[in-house]
């Protein structure tokens, strides 16, 4: 097709070729070449092809491979102030034993128990997708704080595999504590696939990078008390079986406590699950029934209080906040190393699970009654048949194992910690926080 010509052709066989269909084109080495327009044609549609095809392989990496899922932040996890800003963030400070990658750290035990644990002098990295189940508003706000304590926070999707491997590279982490999980009972019922996403596929992910690392951080992780499911003995315990989930939530949670368990035993990983019983406190989650019935109390709006096919009150054994913040840093501080190391297991490895409630489940309605005293207004109660999302008629925690091996010892009762909690609504909507807006076309249920 191409025919390689030189400078000594004359300018009557140039003039030739030119009508002839033939470009006439200069290399770099000073040789002419002489093109047909019909190559050059298939060029263009060569190049067009190309550029077609690294379109597609690029779209398909981000929607199925987890692969740059934000290209902005892949390729701004390469760069320099990226790097800085991690390492500054990952320094213990003096008293600090820890390196600690927290998921979901703009979330709501995830920016508690950063701040513990930064304040301790631990070096605390955060990561977070920042997703819109809830207002970002208030995750950028929890964020705001992190970073005013000099932790930053990773923004991307727990399937990002480069963001992660990226991270790993940069930092030795000692210990994961994994808080980021789509929550929520209820929800799971309007969309089951975005808890697939990130309770089983961000788990598996984030466990493929533990297991490969060099030395294998120890993982502690939020499970739920909503993986006793239909169970009806009382206190849950521990050894109780977790076959019978009553949500999708739950089952993500359960698959959550399967999968780990395979990576301990095949890779040698410390792994730690914490079953969280309905926590509550400042900074919390706006789908929860403590903030939202909260909001429509201060807003004169009714709120739906669910009973049992009998009429029976539904009930939770509320956690506050700050003895759930213990439990995690004293499961962290517990934690034995894991034993492999870039994918090889040496020895067996440290697996634990453990109830972290408060032992004192409280009726739905009488947790009404002491917020209505905190707040001195009356809720304009509306008792309707529990709907078919998923909810259990009650939790109640026995926390004996998390007693003895972490000295967890829940001292927050309900009405002590829904006051504080009443304390720091009424001034974070005060006081400029994003009032508006709060679940607008949000739905759970
Ligand atoms: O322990 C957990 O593992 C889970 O705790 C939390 O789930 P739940 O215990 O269901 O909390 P939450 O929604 O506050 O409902 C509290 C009570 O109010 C009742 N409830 C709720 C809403 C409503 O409109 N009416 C109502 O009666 C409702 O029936 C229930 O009896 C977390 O959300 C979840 O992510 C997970 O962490």
């Amino acid at each position: 097709m191409a025919s390689k010509g030189s400078s000594l052709l004359s300018p009557h066989l140039v003039k030739l070729l030119d009508a002839d269909g033939y470009h006439k084109v200069k290399a770099n080495n000073g040789h002419y070449y002489y093109i047909s327009r019909m190559a050059m044609r298939h060029t263009n549609w060569l190049k067009t092809f190309c550029f077609i095809s690294f379109l597609s392989i690029l779209a398909w990496g981000c929607f199925f491979q987890g692969f740059p899922l934000y290209p902005g932040l892949y390729f701004g996890c390469s760069s320099a102030a990226w790097k800085k800003a991690v390492l500054s963030s990952a320094a213990r400070q003096e008293g600090g034993q820890l390196t600690v990658l927290v998921t979901g750290a703009a979330g709501f035990v995830g920016s508690h128990v950063s701040l513990a644990l930064k304040s301790r002098g631990d070096g605390v990295v955060g990561l977070d997708n920042f997703n819109d189940y809830y207002p970002v508003a208030l995750k950028r706000a929890r964020a705001a704080n992190l970073q005013k304590a000099g932790i930053f926070i990773v923004e991307a999707d727990l399937n990002d595999r480069v963001v992660l491997s990226k991270l790993f590279d940069r930092v030795r982490f000692t210990h994961v504590l994994h808080l980021a999980a789509q929550a929520g009972v209820r929800y799971a019922v309007k969309n089951p696939l975005a808890y697939v996403h990130s309770n089983v596929g961000g788990f598996v992910t984030l466990l493929e990078q533990c297991k490969n690392s060099k030395p294998q951080p120890a993982i502690v992780y939020a499970s739920s008390s909503s993986v006793y499911g239909l169970n009806s003995k009382v206190p849950f315990s521990e050894d109780d079986r977790t076959d019978h989930p009553a949500s999708l939530y739950a089952a993500t949670k359960k698959a959550d406590e399967v999968l780990a368990h395979t990576y301990n035993h095949i890779y040698g990983l410390s792994i730690t699950a914490l079953r969280f019983f309905t926590v509550y406190g400042p900074w919390g989650r706006p789908d929860m029934a403590y903030f939202s019935f909260t909001r429509n109390i201060v807003d004169g709006q009714p709120i739906k209080i669910f009973q049992g096919p009998h009429g029976e009150e539904l009930a939770r054994d509320f956690t506050f906040i700050d003895d759930v913040v213990k439990g995690c840093v004293a499961s962290l501080d517990t934690a034995l190393p894991s034993t492999g190391s870039e994918g090889k297991k040496r020895k067996k490895a440290q697996f634990r699970i453990f109830n972290l409630g408060n032992t004192q489940p409280v009726k739905v309605g009488d947790f009404v009654s002491i917020l209505e005293k905190h707040l001195k207004k009356k809720a304009k109660r509306n008792v309707i048949p529990m709907p078919a999302t998923g909810d259990v008629m009650f939790t109640h925690a026995n926390v004996t194992k998390a007693q003895v091996a972490l000295g967890y010892n829940p001292s927050t009762d309900l009405d002590t910690g829904l006051g504080i909690f009443v304390k720091w609504y009424k001034s974070y909507y005060k006081h400029g926080g994003e009032h508006e807006g709060m679940l607008k076309g949000y739905k759970p249920y």
